[in-house]
């Protein structure tokens, strides 16, 4: 593969900026800028020059194939955070014959060369995009194989099941119907409960990853609007006194105490006055039926009886206007009851939020589901069809850490890095 170079660190001014470069050879290209790098994984405070004109200080470093990211010879060089040294170290490398990596193009090549599976492939974007501690916790623990070392135990369990099978199909008498041993089923069980408990758990770790989403619904003029800006600490809905300000969905992105939250400010629910009215609370009700909780709110903190769901919250509005009556009730003016509301909708989505599995993407769950369901309805099979099945359960593993059909992933999880990732 050919040598590709990028920053690692984010454009811009910084202390230090990271430049990589990847591919055989990266080391040769190094020493020509920097002079000699005997050692490997050594930190060499350089000179990096083109000739007579020196370009700065920086710390280089590189690492020989098969002990690096991407599994090849991999050169970091520690600039200081000038976009202009980055640039013109750029042109060098350039001049040398690289060329800029793609978007994800080092992980790409970590996963090609064997460095990681696609969970943890699929673990290190989540990673690079928690915004929240759930998110980073449940990221690292993909990105660090977790997933990965699971498929091998419930593959050993398919591997036992399915030498057990085959040896009972050798030594069958032909006269004699076959007869599988009964741990193969206990086995087979065993596979299945632990792939269902995954299976369970997949809702919640797919919310955990996306963020949950909690829609503000209620009368026009009730304050929600006011009561999303006044947790935001800024203005991102406008509010007036008009009945029907709000008419498109507008999100606000929360970390509540760890949980990923996306806040859905929504279009006030009454009898539209207007073709335009009548679309913003269509949209207002879908999204709010479609969401893991709803707030209703009005002044008065009473629901909506037609789009309420079991666990949902009423919440009183305007409580600096009335007497605090029994429940929840906030001010969007003074702050009151703002951080009793937080608290409550911390409770009920962490609730929602327990009994999460590793499996957070689609993808791995499509796999799992094949797996399990590739050794569903076997107890009656002859012997050889069920050492098919155990076989088709197994290569569904294969596909979930994409040791087989990773090819169909690949553009789709890799264009979602950047480049330099
Ligand atoms: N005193 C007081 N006034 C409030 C409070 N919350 C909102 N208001 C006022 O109530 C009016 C309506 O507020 P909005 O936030 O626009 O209400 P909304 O529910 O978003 O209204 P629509 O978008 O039209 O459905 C505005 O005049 C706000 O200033 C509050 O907690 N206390
Ligand atoms: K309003
Ligand atoms: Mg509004």
């Amino acid at each position: 593969m050919d040598l590709i170079f990028a920053e690692a660190t984010p454009p811009g001014r910084g202390g230090v900026s990271i430049v990589r470069v990847s591919g055989a050879g990266a080391r040769t290209v190094a020493e020509r800028l920097a002079g000699p790098l005997p050692k490997p994984r050594h930190a060499y405070l350089r000179e990096i020059a083109d000739g007579e004109n020196i370009l700065d200080r920086a710390l280089v470093m590189w690492f020989e194939a098969g002990h690096s990211f991407t599994g090849e010879d991999v050169v970091e060089i520690h600039l200081h955070g000038a976009p202009v040294i980055v640039r013109r170290l750029g042109q060098l490398l350039k001049a040398q014959g690289l060329r800029l990596a793609e978007a994800g193009e080092f992980t790409k090549r970590a996963f090609l060369n064997g460095k990681m599976d696609l969970s943890e492939v699929e673990g290190l974007g989540d990673l690079l995009a928690a915004e929240t501690e759930s998110q980073r916790l449940a990221a690292l623990r993909m990105s660090n194989g977790e997933l990965a070392r699971k498929a091998d135990a419930w593959r050993s369990l398919l591997i036992r099941a399915g030498a057990l099978v085959e040896s009972s199909v050798d030594f069958a008498d032909e006269e004699v119907p076959e007869e599988v041993p009964g741990e193969v089923f206990e086995l087979l069980d065993m596979f299945k409960a632990e792939l269902e408990m995954q299976i369970r758990g997949y809702a919640a770790a797919e919310r955990i990853r996306n963020g949950f989403e909690v829609a503000v619904i209620g009368p026009p003029n009730a304050g929600k609007s006011s009561l999303i800006n006044r947790i935001a600490k800024r203005e991102v809905a406008l509010v007036s006194d008009i009945a029907g300000t709000t008419r498109d969905i507008i999100e606000l992105r929360l970390d509540l105490k760890g949980l990923a939250v996306t806040l859905l400010d929504t279009a006030g629910l009454r009898n539209a006055r207007d073709e335009l009215e009548s679309r913003g609370i269509d949209r207002a009700r879908q999204r709010a039926e479609a969401a893991d909780l709803r707030l209703h709110l009005s002044p008065e903190g009473k629901a909506d009886n037609s789009l309420w769901q079991e666990g949902d919250l009423v919440v009183a509005s305007k409580a600096d206007l009335h007497d605090l009556e029994r429940g929840l009730s906030v001010s969007s003016v003074t702050g009151a009851g703002l951080d009793m509301l937080l608290d409550k909708m911390f409770d009920v989505l962490s609730q929602k939020a327990s009994g999460a599995a590793l499996v957070s993407h689609e993808r791995q769950l499509n796999a799992l589901m094949a797996a399990r369901n590739a050794v569903d309805d076997v107890y009656e099979l002859p012997a050889e069809l069920l050492a098919e099945a155990v076989r088709h359960a197994s290569s569904s593993l294969d596909h979930l850490l994409g040791r087989i059909g990773a090819e169909d992933y690949l553009d789709v999880v890799f264009t979602s890095f950047c480049i330099g990732k």
